[in-house]
């Protein structure tokens, strides 16, 4: 419903009417029938209407421009005010003929006729009775026709159809009034007051926004109650349309009330900074900026990143917080090094050298990381490989790292993985957090300040899952040739070229390495040092390196090789040199000491010294004892400190057959120990075991050192031989030791971690040494010096097993079972 056409009242007051003008509409079926009553003349001038179809009883006001309509009205006011209103057909047609003007319209009454200041003329008209034109009679000056009544055919008063679809259009103009902001409420108040029903149609016709072809239609229907329907369908659809409109004005304007309210709040911010004195952004910081900008080798996309972050930072006030964290951001982009690299040495001799002078032996391992170095400069993409070094703690594999760096004339920078649960540690914070950082990588790199350090990654064996994202896929990407040239960091909101970058991990097992993360990484075993080379190593670097940093050199304190001996055997239990680090540096504090105090001291130590400063020697309790007692067995183990030797002990109580196991033992062992009775109970006969011992007695077995969990099936045939001496009383063979699985058919299958098993043999003074046969090409692969001095068994079955560990010799005491 449109305003200009509601009541046609809106540029018009009452005043403009005389007092008994007929302006007031028809509200009651009186009103109606009076109009009905009234005789038609039998020809009319015809006014046609441009835009608008006049309904019965309706009251509106019309502009008359063109002439022939002028003078309509004129001649129409001066008589009998009657005019029949015919709209026209197509509102562009300025002087409409008979075929222009649609067939039926409305008597209408002149009530009032303004002269405008413009110039044309308004009329307010008040519709009355439906007509058709019969005839039209003379188109000069104007359009005059011959008419005929059109007769609304009305509904019976009981109709209950009609009525309600009657009370149906005055709910909905209502509520079209009530949701339309341009229809004034008052148009309601005339809704509820119109009684009569042809009256109301006709009313909520004439103001609907329809088009003139539309209103034409609804016009000419002579059936009250069909046009009533009709009219409601054109007001549902209004409705609908209204209420579209209406949802979508309150989006728009929900937005546009945010904005404003975020401009007000701007504006009041500013103002208030600038009373507490604030003023624009610090224009030399900008600059200085801009000048170390300029040094930064940075390919487009970083620049214009930069740049449009700079100009950011600009519009700030430096009183903000957001300031600082802007600066410290854009800090970081200064600061990293980017696309600036070291150029490599490749003099392969050089880094062979650097090597050899900072570890002592680890031939193998040398050997490996000169041929990486070969493959580097003979590519000569600086695509870098990734080293992982694993092995036992304190046998150089970050001081490895360190050496490659030197070797390769790299930076050196080194985090630590271990225990990271967190993938913010190594993706970094988004800045928005407040103390948000870049993660450990991109902070290194900025330590580095070249984009191709060498780069070490300790313990990554240790990266944990934690509740915050999955550390070891953020390692993924920083490992991961294809990926890392892209590294993403959530501080620094950019790729960042990780390629060039050479990573060298290191780990104390691989068992705990992610698998996708070990794929990506060439493994490089660093297995631990016998005491011979214990020895040499404390004597050529930890000696001397503890020397200087006592501030001391070698005229201070002198430590021969039988002393150094004493101490590796002594003091330490270790697959590495960290503990024998400790005590040499423990020797070298005593000679601080007795140099500071001026005291006498034997600058080169005795035996008698060594156990004077260092206290007497520990327990070594990884020494072969002895084979006195049955059911003792020593086997070898791997664990992630190196090998070890452990004993494998057994009893016999009386009792009923029962098998239990102590010690701090795993599944695994517990299962081998269980394989090996079996094999026994199957095997009595051969033996010489009475199998009615198996139903007297309770066997127990037990691990000692229960300290560090063991676990593997390695145990195995070290569990069979306990038992085996157990049930038959016999000695097990001397100084020898153990280690292989078996199986219920009683095969031994080979096992892992030989090297370190046969360090810790060696360091146990064990003289022999029980194998899978399969374990064979293990041994092979061992320097020949590591193997000095030991006898090595093949086996193939359990049954050789006993043949070569179980001797024919009673134990003293021996149980008579
Ligand atoms: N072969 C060697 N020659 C000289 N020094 C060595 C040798 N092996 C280890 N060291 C010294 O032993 C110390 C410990 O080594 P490092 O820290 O590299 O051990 P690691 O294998 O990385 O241990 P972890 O696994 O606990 O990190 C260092 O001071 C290192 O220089």
């Amino acid at each position: 419903m449109g305003k200009q056409k509601f009541l046609g009242l809106d540029s018009l007051s009452f005043q403009d009417f005389d007092e008994n003008s007929e302006l007031i509409p028809l509200m009651t079926p009186e009103d109606e029938e009076l109009i009905n009553n009234e005789t038609l003349p039998e020809s009319l001038p015809i006014l046609p209407l441009r835009n608008t179809v006049l309904f019965p009883g309706v009251v509106i006001p019309i502009t008359a421009g063109r002439d022939t309509s002028i003078k309509l009205i004129n001649d129409a006011n001066k008589g009998g005010k009657v005019v029949g209103v015919v709209a026209q057909k197509d509102e562009a047609v300025e002087n409409p003929s008979a075929n222009d003007i649609y067939k039926a319209g409305t008597v209408a009454r002149i009530l009032k006729v303004l002269k405008m200041p413009d110039g044309n003329t308004t009329v307010i008209i008040q519709g009355k009775k439906r007509f058709e034109i019969k005839k039209v009679i003379q188109e000069k000056p104007y359009l005059t026709a011959t008419i005929s009544d059109l007769p609304e055919v009305k509904p019976e008063t009981q109709n209950e159809e009609f009525s309600a679809i009657i009370d149906s259009i005055k709910d909905l103009s209502l509520d079209i009034i009530k949701e339309s902001p341009n229809i004034p409420s008052e148009a309601s108040f005339a809704i509820k007051n119109i009684e009569s029903n042809s009256f109301l149609v006709n009313f909520v016709s004439s103001n609907m926004n329809l088009k003139v072809d539309e209103k034409q239609k609804l016009l000419v229907i002579n059936d009250l109650k069909e046009r009533a329907l009709e009219t409601l369908k054109f007001m549902n659809l209004e409705y609908q349309k209204l209420e579209l409109k209406n949802d979508i004005q309150s989006k728009v304007q929900s937005d546009m009330n945010q904005q404003q309210r975020e401009y007000f709040l701007h504006q009041q911010m500013k103002t208030i900074q600038e009373e507490l004195g604030g003023g624009v952004s610090s224009g030399e910081e900008i600059e200085e900026m801009k000048a170390r900008a300029k040094k930064k080798k940075w390919d487009k996309k970083v620049k214009a990143h930069f740049d449009k972050e700079l100009s950011k930072m600009q519009r700030m006030n430096p009183q903000v917080a957001e300031y600082s964290i802007q600066r410290n951001y854009l800090d970081l982009f200064l600061d990293l090094p980017w696309n600036e690299f070291t150029q490599d040495k490749f003099d392969l001799k050089r880094a062979m050298k650097i090597l050899d002078r900072d570890h002592f032996g680890l031939d193998d391992v040398k050997k490996r990381i000169i041929e990486y170095l070969a493959v580097l400069k003979l590519r000569n993409d600086m695509k870098s490989p990734i080293l992982c070094l694993y092995g036992p703690p304190g046998v150089g594999k970050t001081s490895l790292g360190k050496s490659i760096a030197e070797a390769l004339g790299r930076e050196y920078v080194r985090i630590s993985l271990g225990g990271l649960r967190d993938e913010s540690e190594i993706r970094g914070h988004r800045k928005t957090y407040i103390g948000a950082m870049p993660g450990r990588i991109i902070q290194s790199l900025k330590k580095a300040q070249t984009s191709n350090p060498v780069f070490v990654l300790d313990e990554i064996d240790k990266l944990s899952t934690g509740n915050q994202g999955d550390p070891s896929s953020a390692m993924l990407e920083v490992l991961d040739p294809e990926q890392n040239n892209e590294f993403y960091d959530n501080f620094l909101e950019m790729g960042y070229d990780l390629s060039k970058v050479m990573f060298v991990a290191t780990a104390n097992s691989l068992n705990t390495i992610q698998p996708a993360l070990r794929d990506r990484m060439e493994i490089i075993n660093v297995t631990g040092y016998t005491i011979e080379e214990k020895v040499e190593i404390a004597k050529r670097h930890l000696l001397p390196k503890q020397l200087k940093e006592h501030g001391l050199d070698s005229s201070n304190l002198k430590i021969g090789k039988p002393q150094l001996e004493k101490i590796v055997e002594g003091y330490t239990r270790e697959s590495g040199v960290r503990g024998l680090e400790k005590q040499i540096a423990k020797m070298v504090r005593y000679a601080a000491k007795n140099i500071a105090m001026d005291e006498d001291y034997n600058v080169k130590v005795s035996n008698e010294d060594v156990v004077e400063i260092l206290g007497s020697p520990k327990l070594e309790r990884d020494k072969y004892e002895n084979n006195n007692v049955a059911g003792v067995v020593t086997g070898l183990a791997w664990t992630r400190v190196g090998g070890d030797i452990l004993f494998i002990e057994s009893i016999l109580s009386k009792g009923k057959g029962n098998l239990s196991i102590t010690g701090n033992l795993g599944k695994v062992m517990k299962e081998s120990a269980t394989i090996a009775m079996e094999y026994i109970k199957s095997n009595a006969d051969k033996f010489e075991i009475n199998p009615e011992v198996f139903e007297k007695y309770n066997v127990h077995i037990h691990v000692p050192e229960g300290a560090t969990p063991k676990d593997g099936p390695s145990a195995g045939v070290t569990m069979l031989t306990s038992l085996v001496s157990l049930f038959t009383q016999r000695k097990v063979k001397k100084s020898i030791a153990m280690t292989g699985e078996i199986t219920l058919r009683g095969k031994v299958l080979p096992v892992g971690g030989i090297k370190e098993k046969i360090l810790a043999a060696k360091r146990a003074r064990i003289k022999e040494i029980l194998l899978c046969e399969d374990n064979k090409r293990d041994i092979d692969e061992i320097k020949p010096e590591y193997l000095k001095g030991l006898t090595f068994h093949y086996v193939k079955d359990m049954s050789d097993v006993l043949d070569i560990a179980i001797t024919n010799q009673k134990v003293k005491n021996a149980k008579k079972l």
